[in-house]
């Protein structure tokens, strides 16, 4: 295990998580990386570590260029394990290191986990000379995190990120312009929408912070290094952040016998009918963190159940949960499903996307039974006349 030179005694010294498939529940189809630099200088430090079995991978990388017992700081970016898990390893090889994390809730999510360290707390506007470089920090909380922070290399303009500007993108190649660009992209709004699509408001404050340094490298935590597509990267933060929505519609549904998902096909063609792009996706094939990586920039969104025991499907309930919590922008939405009775699943999704903040555009579209081929057409031609 080698460290990567990426400017001169500036090394990556992280892990690749070429197997994992699951993040919290957020599907990771690609694998990831758990990013750590290494810097020497006067005073040689790490900024961020790996996630626990990955501290051997970590250590090696390391060893490969210094002996870790030198190390003077350790860097934690951001509480959550996938980063600072394998702090206590690394300090028992590193004694002299002093743990840097933001004040307060770096410190005190750091010591709820891992206990007494020699942690040095930062604030914004603080900076540390380690050198011939400087490390300025700028919180951003709940990017995605209360303690979370990034790190600024005036002298090196590279803007260490953590989270931000992330991907879960496991790749022999450390840099952007070294992968598919469209799988990059793609990565990257799958995390934006997964994992900050409830903070835009923060983001909007960090892209501000953040507005007025000249930055030639951006150091993620997750994924690739960005070299080449900065501007690319940031224009779609801002996109990201502000709610920009496309004329694009998503329908999500799940259905028993097939009704509702005749409904949903109908719904898509009123929709095609007036040139506007349709996702379609049924639950049982596809899953949440793909559905809504589609949903952030798109302008409409239908959502069908049929009723089972006077209650949407558990699987529309718990896609519903999931976006409730994303907190969506600006969309607008319309319910649909079939029914042999009661029929309140219909209502219950409609209550949910107007308790999301969704605008109701189309009054619940609810069949009895199995719909008929004039139902259908129905349905069609009132979707697109009412586009
Ligand atoms: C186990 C089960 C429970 C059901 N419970 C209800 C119910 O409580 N209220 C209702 O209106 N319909 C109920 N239905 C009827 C379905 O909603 C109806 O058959 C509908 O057309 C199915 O749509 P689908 O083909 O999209 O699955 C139930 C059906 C099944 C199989």
């Amino acid at each position: 295990m080698q460290a990567i030179e990426i400017r001169p005694n500036i090394y990556w010294v992280g892990a690749i998580d070429w197997s994992m498939r699951s993040f919290h529940g957020y599907q990771t189809g690609r694998g990831t990386t758990y990013n750590a630099y290494l810097i020497l200088d006067e005073k040689i430090t790490l900024i961020d570590t790996v996630k626990e079995g990955f501290a051997p991978e970590l250590l090696a990388r390391i060893k490969s260029v210094i002996d870790p017992a030198k190390i003077d700081y350790i860097i934690s970016s951001h509480v959550e394990p996938d980063h600072s898990g394998a702090i206590p390893f690394m300090m028992e090889h590193c004694p002299k290191a002093k743990v840097i994390t933001s004040l307060p809730n770096g410190e005190k999510g750091l010591k709820a986990h891992y206990g007494d360290l020699p942690y040095q707390g930062v604030k914004a506007g603080n900076s540390l000379s380690i050198g011939q470089r400087t490390l300025q920090f700028v919180p951003t909380p709940m990017l995605h995190w209360p303690d979370s922070m990034v790190t600024y290399c005036p002298e090196e303009k590279i803007l260490f990120s953590n989270d931000a500007f992330g991907e879960h993108l496991a790749s022999s190649q450390r840099y952007d312009d070294e992968v598919d660009k469209s799988i990059l992209f793609f990565e990257c709004q799958k995390y934006y929408a997964n994992i900050l699509m409830l903070y835009g408001r923060q983001a909007q404050t960090a892209l501000k912070a953040l507005a007025g340094l000249d930055i030639s490298l951006i150091a993620t935590g997750h994924g690739i290094i960005w070299r080449s597509y900065i501007p690319e990267i940031m224009a779609c933060y801002q996109k990201w952040s502000t709610n920009e929505n496309e004329e694009r519609t998503v329908i999500v549904f799940d259905s028993m016998w097939h009704s509702t998902e005749k409904m949903a096909r109908a719904i898509a063609e009123g929709f095609a009918q007036k040139n506007i792009p349709v996702s379609f996706y049924d639950l049982k094939e596809n899953h949440l963190s793909d559905i809504v990586t589609d949903i952030l920039t798109a302008k409409y969104l239908a959502v069908g159940s049929p009723t089972i025991n006077n209650q949407m499907l558990p699987t529309i309930a718990g896609f519903l949960c999931y976006l409730k919590g994303l907190a969506p922008k600006d969309k607008k939405a319309l319910a649909f499903g079939s029914y042999g009775w009661g029929g309140q699943s219909i209502g219950q999704i409609e209550e949910e996307l107007k308790n999301m903040g969704c605008e109701i555009i189309l009054d619940k579209i609810r069949l009895l039974n199995v719909p008929t081929e004039e139902q259908l057409q129905a349905i069609t031609t009132q979707i697109a006349s009412s586009l």
